[in-house]
């Protein structure tokens, strides 16, 4: 379902930018999403001041929104935001007639948008300098994949995700809650995200893979692989699939798979692979489901967050092999890219997507992150486009300087 922001989009966008300045300034950390067809912006906030890291045993975790990195820290654990607030609106109603919205209300937001615009804005030159490392031209990008390539031609690999980091400018007009609105009505079936820690930073994303979900007896997994551009009027159906994106699909659903037969677990549902549409990207997806309570499996949500995280889809196969060769050739700082974000237990359920189709804003620039999955038969020219087209999802929205 298509969410329309039309007749109500100012009180909303005032909302929005009111709320997100005076958290900022307040130096909280929130959470702001909307999860796929979802008719639903919900906020959570902590106030605490705090930056709380946890193990993910989510059964026990109190209603937060969890966030972890790409790279595991030696103790596993994760960043976690606890609610001390949570608000949650229905955007295809007004929204004067789900909130009391307070008198101070700053009615043409010109002052949250000069708070928000100096936060974002501002630059500061000795960490700008250390984002430059790590940014990836399209040689250095397509030396990785050779490499990728031939350790996968060695036998060492099957599988490999080399992602590169993008950064632009953004423009002196730069509007956030214009950007997060534009993000929620041009992806309908993406996780649409944005959030802040003052210690992690500013992240917005509009992800379209589900790690794990878990609501009632219910678990739920996706693999997610192959990317093509989205064609013509029907673009779903005239889709046809290379053998080499066929295979590098069924390796993500061979991995997870394997982690069920790990815990022993033998009932499943598995459904696909079909042709989903991602912006305007399709990839090939395989739905897996499972009831946690015929399968006596209560914690299927927690072993599985720790068996699947980093899935084939952003690593590689074999995992540790695939992560050693990133670990080794891609000099690039992942940071929360490709790790995995989500509300926990939240009105009982549980969604974590991994942290796809995002950006960090920082230092006055957006920096975009993107991979390509690589097996024996990619061309690195097509993968170095699959990474720019992949930027350009969150990219265009971001009212950039190119
Ligand atoms: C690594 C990314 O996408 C993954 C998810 C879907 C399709 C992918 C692919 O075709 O390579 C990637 O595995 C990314 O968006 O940066």
């Amino acid at each position: 379902m298509q969410v329309a922001l039309d007749q109500d989009t100012i009180s909303l966008e005032r909302y929005l930018e009111q709320l997100f300045a005076e958290l900022i300034e307040d130096g909280h950390q929130f959470a702001v999403w909307r999860k796929p067809k979802s008719p639903f912006l919900q906020i959570l906030v902590d106030k605490s001041g705090q930056t709380k890291r946890i193990s993910p045993q989510l059964e026990e975790l109190t209603t937060g929104f969890i966030i972890h990195p790409f790279v595991d820290q030696h103790d596993k654990k994760a960043y976690y935001l606890e609610a001390d607030e949570y608000i949650k609106l229905d955007l295809s109603l007004p929204i004067e007639t789900q909130l009391s919205i307070s008198k101070t209300m700053d009615q043409d937001g010109k002052k949250a948008k000069s708070i928000l615009n100096q936060f974002f804005l501002k630059k500061s030159s000795t960490k700008e300098a250390l984002n430059k490392n790590f940014e990836c031209s399209k040689i250095e990008f397509i030396k990785l994949v050779d490499k990728g390539i031939q350790a996968i031609k060695d036998g060492h690999l099957n599988k490999i995700v080399p992602a590169k980091m993008k950064k632009v400018a953004l423009q002196e007009s730069f509007d956030l809650v214009q950007s997060f609105k534009s993000l929620l009505n041009s992806y309908p079936n993406a996780f649409i995200n944005f959030f802040h820690l003052p210690e992690l930073g500013t992240w917005i994303g509009a992800s379209p893979e589900v790690l794990i979900q878990t609501k009632g007896n219910e678990f739920y997994t996706m693999s997610l692989a192959g990317t093509q551009k989205a064609l013509g009027d029907n673009p779903l159906k005239n889709a046809a699939w290379t053998q080499k994106e066929i295979e590098e699909q069924a390796l993500v659903s061979r991995y997870i798979v394997d982690c069920f037969k790990k815990i022993r677990l033998r009932e499943y549902e598995e459904i696909g692979p079909k042709t989903v549409l991602a912006g305007n990207l399709l990839h090939l997806r395989s739905d897996f489901k499972v009831n946690m309570a015929t399968t006596n499996f209560p914690q299927l949500g927690t072993v599985m967050l720790e068996l699947l995280h980093p899935t084939s889809a952003v690593c590689g196969m074999p995992r540790q092999a695939a992560f050693d060769f990133l670990s080794q050739h891609e000099n690039l700082d992942r940071s929360l890219f490709a790790g995995f974000i989500g509300p926990v237990n939240v009105e009982g359920e549980t969604s974590i997507y991994v942290n796809l189709r995002t950006a960090q804003i920082k230092n006055g620039a957006a920096l975009l992150y993107a991979g390509a999955g690589v097996t024996e038969d990619s061309d690195p020219e097509k993968e170095w486009e699959e990474t720019e087209m992949k930027c350009e999802i969150i990219g265009k929205h971001l009212n950039l300087n190119n």
